[in-house]
């Protein structure tokens, strides 16, 4: 795609965004998202309100018509919502590294399984497919993917909704880092309102709906083409494969 082009998609798709949302709002109509990437522990945690969230956002995402994207297989959170979704009868993607697709490691994937090569392939596939993002409660994996779509969002990757559901104030001291980054002056306050909060689901769900990206002025605007993909190739070995499927897949968002 053209450098202007580019430009050109990414303008019109935050305006789609929040001309969708907003005749979305108080319309009690179908959700304005598709298929959302949910992020969450590989675990259970040790609390029951931890799978019942997973239900719970399941069971909201079933009733909005939303299907499911997500890590794969059956264990933890992963597992409880994927099930909730699936047996609702929405259309369920799970997107697993080859590496952990043996059932011992993973358990099961209910509906689809799109297999890929390695973590940043996952990561890439998963945020081509949904067309909004939500991270529960979960250990280093959930952190890093949540992270990683922020800075995404960030550097103009995307534009899509990046949610955070803190059942049992579980990210509380995260949001806490993140305000204290805006304060010492790390992070824009353009940049803190990507991420958007709530402990329920249905709050959540109702809050991201209404999502319009805002644009830090302070931002160059950045072309993330393949022009790049390829100089960038030919500076560094190691990190050859990551940027050419993250290009591939970025242009094809
Ligand atoms: C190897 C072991 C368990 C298998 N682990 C995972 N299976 C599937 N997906 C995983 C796994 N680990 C990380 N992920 C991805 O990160 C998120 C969960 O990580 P967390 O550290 O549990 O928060 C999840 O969204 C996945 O996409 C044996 O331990």
């Amino acid at each position: 795609m053209e450098m202007q082009n580019w430009h050109l998609h990414y303008r019109i798709l935050s305006m789609e965004s929040s001309v969708n949302m907003k005749l979305l709002q108080g319309t009690g109509a179908e959700s304005g998202f598709k298929r959302i990437c949910v992020f969450c522990g590989s675990r259970s945690g040790n609390k029951s309100v931890y799978m019942d969230v997973a239900m719970a956002l399941g069971k909201e995402l079933v009733q909005r018509k939303i299907d499911l994207v997500y890590g794969g297989g059956s264990i933890g959170l992963m597992g409880k919502i994927s099930e909730t979704v699936h047996a609702g009868g929405n259309h369920v993607i799970g997107v697993i590294p080859r590496a952990l697709m043996p059932s011992e490691v993973c358990g099961q994937t209910v509906g689809e399984t799109i297999a890929v090569d390695d973590m940043h392939q996952r990561k890439a596939e998963m945020a081509r497919l949904a067309d909004a993002f939500i991270a529960l409660p979960g250990g280093y994996g959930t952190l890093e993917e949540l992270l990683e779509i922020i800075t995404w969002s960030q550097l103009g990757i995307h534009a899509k909704p990046v949610g955070l559901l803190n059942v049992n104030c579980y990210y509380d001291a995260l949001l806490t880092l993140f305000d204290k980054a805006v304060e010492e002056g790390f992070l824009s306050i353009a940049g803190r309102r990507i991420l958007v909060s709530a402990p329920t689901a249905t709050e959540l769900l109702d809050k991201m709906e209404k999502f319009a990206p805002v644009k830090d002025k302070n931002m160059p605007q950045l072309f993330w083409g393949v022009a790049e993909a390829s100089q960038i190739s030919l500076q560094s070995t190691p990190r050859v494969f990551f940027n050419k499927i993250f290009m591939h897949n970025y242009i094809q968002m």
